[in-house]
Formats: structure tokens, sequence, C-alpha cells
């Protein structure tokens, strides 16, 4: 199984990466020859602890890796951490018949490591075993060769009988998901094993890349592990790094050219770029400094005129309303899982509810910066129905008329638009073409 690597482009949550690659042979400050691939392993390491104790997002521990840290040993590490992200049910499960008492974490970690290497990552047992018995403390790395050695022997075929999907899918979000999804849950889970394509939003006009599929909603897809910055055509600007369905949202608020757009919560820029590349005049609206900055840089690049503002949405009151609102709500982004399997383990249910309050309140502040009669598109990326399908009824107490999509506005995947006209797109959905996040949005009117 491979995963993507450092990711480049628009996207962040939703992004593209480079593709993995042999561990390579440094020298440390001493002059001595470490053990090949020692670096990487580390760093595989930290970017477990990251996310998995202290629940950072995979993409900041990146982020927070040594700059000295080779990018190729940077993305091998991103690789072997993701992996493990993926599968840590099965891989625990592996582990758990070896070990009588819980190792600490940074020895269960180069447990983790040890076994995704051997059992899913193709490495040779001996540079497998022997890195993680490196990595592991002192104290534990009599175990750590012990445990590695009895899974390199019975762990292929004891992964083979294992109910991969279940295991590797956090309790919490198997029930949720089960509750609204029913038995579709086992194929969300199946979605979620292996990395995701690259997709790209074109600019008006831009022509396929070679090798890519043109999908019917208008994205380009490219195998998984395709580094945009390589493709033709990237440092021009015709094109940006967006899911498939990441795209939707601003395809179904129907922007016009000419028209005044806020996209709110704009940043990295995905829906921003869509807008204005409609012909709209757009304003971004985005709270995060840093994430500011990618916003102006990604627009930049895609020579997009756009009115950047840096506040907070539920603060913002903008000179004059607006003919129309995109509202990307700030989510659990459980629908993204595919792309960052750290989702799975940072976000605690807790975190659904106070992320659906949140979302609520910004709606509400978003519904007062829109002209009467104006359309607002409001979207996350969450699997999650109290982030979704739940804000629907509570609309009309904000003055908003439910204006339901219909299956023909979007051509060759109109099982995306449910009965009630709204969009629910999930990771199993297009499942032969490689799927695609999971999306919610609806689409109202704000009463006259
Ligand atoms: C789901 S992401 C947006 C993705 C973006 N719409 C795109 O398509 O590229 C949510 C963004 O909302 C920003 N955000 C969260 N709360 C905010 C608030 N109260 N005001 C403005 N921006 C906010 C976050 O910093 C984050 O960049």
């Amino acid at each position: 199984m491979a995963d993507a690597g450092i990711c480049h482009g628009i996207q962040s949550r939703r992004g593209a990466c480079a593709p993995p690659r042999t561990p390579r042979e440094t020298l440390n400050t001493t002059g001595h020859k470490p053990l090949p691939g020692l670096p990487t392993r580390k760093a595989a390491r930290d970017l477990l602890d990251a996310t998995l104790e202290q629940r950072k997002p995979l993409e900041d521990a990146l982020d927070h890796l040594p700059k000295r840290l080779d990018p190729r040993d940077r993305a091998a590490a991103h690789r072997i951490a993701a992996t493990v992200l993926r599968r840590l049910g099965s891989i625990d499960e592996i582990l758990s018949p070896f070990l009588r008492k819980e190792p600490p974490p940074p020895a269960r970690h180069a447990l983790r490591i040890g076994a995704a290497e051997l059992l899913l990552l193709d490495t040779p047992a001996h540079a497998a075993v022997a890195t993680a018995v490196a990595l592991a403390p002192k104290a534990f790395a009599g175990l750590v060769n012990a445990v590695l050695r009895k899974v390199a022997a019975e762990g292929p075929a004891a992964l083979e009988g294992l109910d991969a999907p279940r295991l590797d899918t956090p309790a919490w979000l198997w029930s949720a998901w089960h509750a609204a999804y029913g038995p579709a849950v086992r194929a969300i889970a199946e979605a979620h094993r292996g990395p995701a394509p690259l997709d790209l939003t074109p600019a008006p006009g831009a022509s396929v890349p070679e090798g890519a599929e043109n999908l019917p909603t208008g994205s380009w897809r490219m195998a998984a592990g395709t580094r945009v910055t390589d493709l033709p055509g990237f440092a021009e600007g015709r094109f940006w790094v967006q899911d498939a369905a990441a795209a939707l949202p601003a395809l179904l608020l129907k922007p016009q050219p000419g028209e005044r757009i806020a996209d709110l919560c704009a940043a990295p820029g995905g829906k921003t770029a869509q807008l204005a590349a409609a012909g709209a005049a757009v304003t971004a609206v985005e709270r995060d400094a840093g994430r500011v900055a990618r916003l102006a840089e990604n627009l930049a690049r895609l020579r997009l005129p756009v009115e950047v503002v840096r506040a907070d949405v539920a603060e913002w009151t903008p000179p004059e309303p607006f003919d129309a609102i995109l509202l990307d709500a700030p989510c659990t982004a459980t629908g993204t899982i595919r792309r960052h399997p750290d989702v799975a383990h940072t976000k605690r249910a807790r975190d659904v509810q106070a992320a659906a309050e949140a979302q609520a309140r910004l709606l509400a502040a978003a519904v007062r910066m829109l002209k009467p009669g104006g359309r607002i598109v409001f979207a996350t990326c969450s699997l999650q129905p109290e982030e979704g399908e739940a804000h629907i009824p509570r609309a009309a107490s904000l003055g908003l008329v439910h204006e339901p999509f219909a299956a023909a506005e979007l051509p060759g995947l109109p099982e995306a638009i449910t009965p009630g006209g709204w969009l629910r797109t999930r990771p199993d959905l297009w499942a032969d073409r490689g799927g695609m996040d999971g999306f919610f949005a609806a689409r109202f009117r704000r009463g006259e």
C-alpha cells in the first residue's frame, strides 16, 4: 500500500502528495554511518507521537519535523506514519498476542512502525526489524526484536483473517456511520484503507493533462502519489488541487459573472478559486493568519483577483450585503479520512457536537451578510449528520428557505443528491474510480 507524501498546491486537509521512497543513508554529526533509514523512522515516530499522543493534525506535525530532514526522508516518514494511522486497529490486533503488558508509547510506536513495514509496506524484514529495534528505548529493544520476529513469521497469515475495515475504524465512528448510513458503513471503512487519488480543478479553458481522467463533474483525476508541482501548467496556474467532492458546493451555488459573492472560511482557497474563475467578484474571509497567507499565495499562482479579508466570520460585518455566500464551515473533517487518516484518531465523539454548535453560529452570522433573496450554500466535509443534515430544519428560524438541489445539477453523480434535495457524498461513491471525500451541502435562499 502506498501513501501520499508532502502536500503542495491549494489543498491542505485534502491535498496531493509526493511519492514514497526507499530510506536513504546519511552521516551523523560524528561522521559515523548511522543505521540506514533511521532518521526516516525517527520522523515517523515523531508523527505518531504528535497525532496519537498529542492529538495534533498530521499536517501540523509534518511542518514541525526538523528542517534539516531531507524532503525524501520526510515523504517516506509521512508514508509510514499514514500507513500506521490507516491500519492502526489491525496492527495493534496483530501485536497484541505477543505483548503481556502495554509498552510505553515510544516502544509501542516502534512496534507499530516495524509491523507496518513488515506487513504492509514491503520493507525487507531485516531492515524493518533492525530499524525498529534501534528506534525503541534501550530497555525495550529486546522486546521489540522478539515481537517483530514473531510478527514477521506469523503476521501475514494473521492479517488475512482480520476484519480490517471494522478494526481500523474507531468504534464511535463505526456506530455513528452505521446509524447514519446502515450497511454502507463497511464500504466507507473499506474506502479508507488506501490512499486517495490526486484530484484537480481546472481553470477555464485549461486542457486535460496526460494521464488524467476527466470526471463527469468537471474535476480531473490522477493516480495517487502524483506530484502536482511536476505537472505542466502548475506554475502557470492552470489548475488547483481539490477533491472531486470538495468542488461540488461551489458548483451548486451557481456563481454568475459579476455577482458579489462571499466565500466564508476560505483558506486554502479551492472554493474561492472556483467562484473567482466563474467571474464572480469574490470576497474571501478567513480567520487564521497563516492560512490567509496560504490563500493569498494560492490565488497569486492562479492569477485570480479576490479581496481577501482576515476576520472572524462570527464578528465581521461587510460594507454591503452579498448576492450569494458560500460557507464551508470548519468541522470534524471525518469525510476526509482517506486523505487525512489522522482525523480518525485525533477527533472524538464530543468534538462533533462542539463543531455543530460553531457551525450554527457561523450560519446565523452568514445570513446577516446576505441580501434579501440572496442564496447561500452551507457545506461541511464531515460524515456526521449533526454537522450536515441536522442543520436543515433549524435554517427556517434564520429566515432561510431551503432550495433543494436537483439530481440533474450533478451530471454523472445523481446519487449524491438525496431525496430531500441536499448533497451527501461519501468515500465509497465512485468506488471503482477511486472514491471521493465525504461532503454535505445544502442551498437556501434568504426570505425577502
Ligand atoms: C473547511 S476549511 C475551509 C476550506 C476552504 N473553503 C477551501 O475550499 O479551500 C475551514 C476554514 O475555516 C477557517 N475558520 C474557522 N473558523 C473561522 C471563523 N470563525 N472565521 C473565519 N474563518 C474561520 C479555518 O481556519 C479554515 O481555514
